[in-house]
């Protein structure tokens, strides 16, 4: 990006249609809302931190059908342009990356469903959401506000479940999020995807992606995807790894992009109280659901 140091800070949030946003983006929302997508564009929508890089590595190795070399051309926030995010100028807005993008565009989003620019569902745009476990996800979350120096500061881990529980996070709430887009898929085109699901059985998950785009691979291809996408090769690949981001906006000294990529992680960080009020809200908001997570596998 070769961004100037100084243009980086930790944004303050500012309410979209009642969504916690950064302030760039909030304040160039009209030009997001209007955005006009194609036909053949695809999303890759997530809440933030439930599998976005892994998902786009995938869809990528399918869409180049298995050519690593077409695959590591750039880093991944350079081969998927991220349609609401917005930094101070000079460095451009995902909307204006987006004009300039060849089709057919694969575009990154953390947008709740609701605020999803209608053109996409004008066009019938596909779109694979993946999901991720609660707990996994603000774990993952709270590491990535420590390190993202334009996100507001996590503050303390305890600190932390409580805002994430109440949504006074980027992006929102990870219930409305999940659930959101869960019921979405009945008028859309959407692959739902679990992380633990992936993680379970990537090559029955690819299968799944590679059959929704409309591709088919040989069994060795599929093979050689599963492997250019698990969390090691990702992890030492700085195509994918962010490494290619400045210090001064991913400050990977403090946690890595790639940091564990495991289900269960929570379960080192919750303490026994934290896990109960967790637990006791959760039901709560998943009540009337038959949206269901796994905690492990
Ligand atoms: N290949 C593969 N396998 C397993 N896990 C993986 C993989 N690639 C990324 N990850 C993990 O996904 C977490 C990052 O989530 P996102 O890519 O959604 O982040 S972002 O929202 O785009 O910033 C982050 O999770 P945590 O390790 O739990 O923090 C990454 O490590």
């Amino acid at each position: 990006m070769g961004a100037p140091q100084e243009l980086f800070y930790r944004f303050q949030l500012l309410p979209v249609h009642g969504i916690p946003f950064m302030k760039p983006i909030a304040d160039n929302w009209d030009r997001i809302e209007t955005f006009q997508a194609k036909p053949d564009d695809l999303l890759i929508a997530t809440y933030p931190k439930a599998g976005t890089t892994w998902m786009q590595e995938i869809v990528d190795s399918i869409m180049n059908a298995g050519d690593l070399k077409k695959v590591k051309r750039a880093p991944t926030h350079v081969r998927f342009p991220f349609l609401e995010i917005c930094n101070p100028s000079p460095v451009p807005c995902g909307v204006d990356v987006l004009e300039e993008t060849q089709s057919p565009r694969i575009i990154k989003t953390h947008l709740p469903y609701e605020l999803i620019p209608k053109s996409f569902w004008e066009h019938e745009c596909k779109v694979i959401y993946v999901a991720r476990n609660a707990k996994d996800n603000a774990v993952s979350y709270y590491y990535f506000d420590l390190m993202n120096k334009t996100q507001p500061h996590p503050g303390t881990w305890e600190e932390y479940v409580g805002k994430f529980l109440k949504g006074n996070v980027p992006w929102g709430g990870w219930f409305h999020h999940v659930i959101g887009w869960w019921k979405a898929r009945a008028k859309h085109q959407i692959l739902y995807v679990f992380y633990e699901d992936m993680k379970e059985d990537p090559k029955r998950e690819i299968r799944k992606v590679i059959r929704f785009l409309g591709k088919e691979l040989s069994e060795d291809l599929l093979e050689k995807i599963c492997q250019h996408t698990s969390f090691k090769a990702m992890k030492e690949n700085p195509m994918a790894n962010y490494s290619a981001m400045p210090d001064s906006v991913l400050d990977q000294s403090i946690s890595p992009f790639m940091r564990k990529g495991e289900v269960s992680d929570w379960k080192n960080h919750f303490t026994v109280q934290q896990n109960e009020m967790f637990d006791a809200e959760y039901q709560k908001r998943m009540e009337g659901t038959d949206l269901k997570f796994r905690c492990s596998i």
